[in-house]
């Protein structure tokens, strides 16, 4: 088979992601988001796809940049009201066998030693089908509201990322021993406490001296994704992460931000292709083209614009109804994400001027990234040509109608890229690493940072 599409759902707990005013779409499910039920449909849905992931995005604050005001963000529903991602995939994990889930968490404001165990406690209920999404957040009132006088500083933040994935895997793969449980009634010996190590990690931003509070799980480290694409955020990521989101206006872009992420981790002794790439997707699908055209319009004439800026203002910083309409957009680093911007001034051919800017965010056609229009044939040729020719390996599928256009995608174009030979026609077994990177890849590999921390013990199951 020729290289396969990997393919994630990108989505979030909350009654809207990044369809910007679509909540009041008429076909738009998705306040139904606090019933369990609705969540096993969609995991349903998903698993019957033969989606590799549910991707759940999440943020700990909310968007009140724009305007210098949370107004906006309630008003249009801009990622709140928002749940917590993780509790709602044992629902989902119970009702799939091979669907996995990609789960976000903050190390900025979490804490290492509960998240592992959180983390160990997914892996252990989904049979190993569980992903971290680390991010470092950039919202600066959810600094405030976890008890911090201000926002961490961008690359700051960064580092006490690199702690905490230390201590995590200090956690994850050097605490317990495969054998340690033994549940030996005759000797009365649930688990060996010799097996049981403490990882006495003392560092700049935590200490924690362990033990770990769970028992190994199937892949002990879930399998890592990362998205930021700062300088500092690729460094990062070259480190880390094994599924990397990487942006690009073009397709020489993209193929440069891929083959940079795999450069960097050469560096670092890693192997270059055991780090799988993704990058955004948003698909309006239709018979014909001129009715995938028709829903185009109807779509973009519900887009709301002030729900887009309030979103581009909590991202970046920038707020945009504070400049002079006229004047050219200019570059300047924030504490907030730092690729929000860049994309609209360093990585434009030609300068934009604000009000440009604010007409690409605030219309639905315009500028909201890779938003396809067309049959399953022209979708699946673009998919096609896009990993053939950048490295890609894969998409995070946005949706601008939940679960419809997420329903559309399934039963139009999954047949028609299943017919070219480029997504899988069923699932490979084992856990999520092993559907990714092969069989009998359930743990890191040696190369990988994480490794360092296992102790002189044989990882037998
Ligand atoms: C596909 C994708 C998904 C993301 N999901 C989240 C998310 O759920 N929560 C979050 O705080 N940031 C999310 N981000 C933002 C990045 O993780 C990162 O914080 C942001 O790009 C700023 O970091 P940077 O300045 O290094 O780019 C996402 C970015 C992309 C491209």
């Amino acid at each position: 088979m020729a290289k396969r599409i990997i393919m994630n759902a990108f989505d979030m707990n909350s009654a809207m992601h990044n369809s910007h005013g679509l909540w009041k779409h008429p076909d738009n499910e998705r306040h139904h988001y606090t019933d369990l039920e609705y969540w096993a449909e969609m995991a349903r849905l998903l698993e019957r796809g033969k989606f590799d992931a549910l991707f759940l995005a999440d943020v700990v604050g909310i968007y009140d940049v724009y305007k210098a005001s949370a107004d906006p963000a309630i008003r249009d529903a801009v990622q709140v009201p928002l749940n917590d991602p993780a509790l709602i995939v044992p629902a989902m994990a119970s009702v799939t066998e091979n669907l996995s889930f990609a789960v976000t968490v903050t190390t900025t404001y979490e804490h290492p030693y509960a998240h592992a165990r959180r983390f160990t406690t997914l892996d252990h209920l989904t049979n190993g089908r569980i992903a971290w999404n680390v991010v470092t957040s950039y919202l600066p009132n959810a600094a405030l509201n976890h008890g911090l006088d201000k926002m961490i500083k961008h690359d700051d933040r960064y580092e006490v990322a690199d702690e905490f994935l230390e201590v995590a895997y200090k956690l994850w793969e050097g605490s317990w021993e495969d054998e340690a449980v033994v549940r030996d009634i005759a000797r009365g010996v649930y688990a060996e406490p010799a097996k049981v190590h403490r990882i006495d990690h003392e560092g700049r931003f935590f200490r924690v001296p362990g033990p770990h509070l769970s028992e190994p799980s199937l892949q002990r480290t879930p399998v890592l994704y990362q998205a930021g694409s700062s300088e500092r955020g690729r460094a990062f990521a070259a480190k880390h992460a094994e599924c990397v989101f990487v942006g690009g206006n073009s397709k020489e872009s993209l193929k440069a931000n891929i083959q940079d992420i795999r450069n960097k981790a050469e560096q670092l002794g890693r192997d270059p292709q055991s780090i799988k790439m993704f990058t955004g997707l948003n698909v309006i699908v239709g018979e014909t083209q001129e009715e995938a055209e028709a829903k185009l319009r109807e779509y973009a004439g519900m887009w709301s614009r002030e729900a887009a800026l309030a979103q581009f203002g909590g991202s970046s910083g920038y707020d945009l109804s504070a400049y002079d309409p006229d004047s050219y957009l200019e570059y300047r680093a924030t504490d907030h994400g730092q690729s929000r911007a860049a994309q609209y001034t360093k990585q434009v051919q030609n300068r934009l001027t604000v009000k440009e800017v604010m007409e690409r965010i605030g219309t639905l056609d315009k500028g909201q990234g890779r938003l396809l229009v067309g049959t399953s044939e022209q979708i699946a040729d673009y998919m096609q040509e896009q990993v053939e020719e950048t490295g890609l390996d894969g998409f995070n599928l946005a949706h601008l109608i939940t679960p419809g256009s997420l329903r559309e995608f399934v039963d139009q174009v999954v047949p028609e890229l299943q017919r070219r030979g480029v997504y899988q026609l069923d699932y490979e077994a084992g856990t999520l690493r092993e559907k990714l990177f092969g069989s009998g890849k359930r743990l890191l590999p040696a190369s990988h940072p994480a490794a360092q921390y296992r102790r002189n013990f044989e990882y037998t199951r």
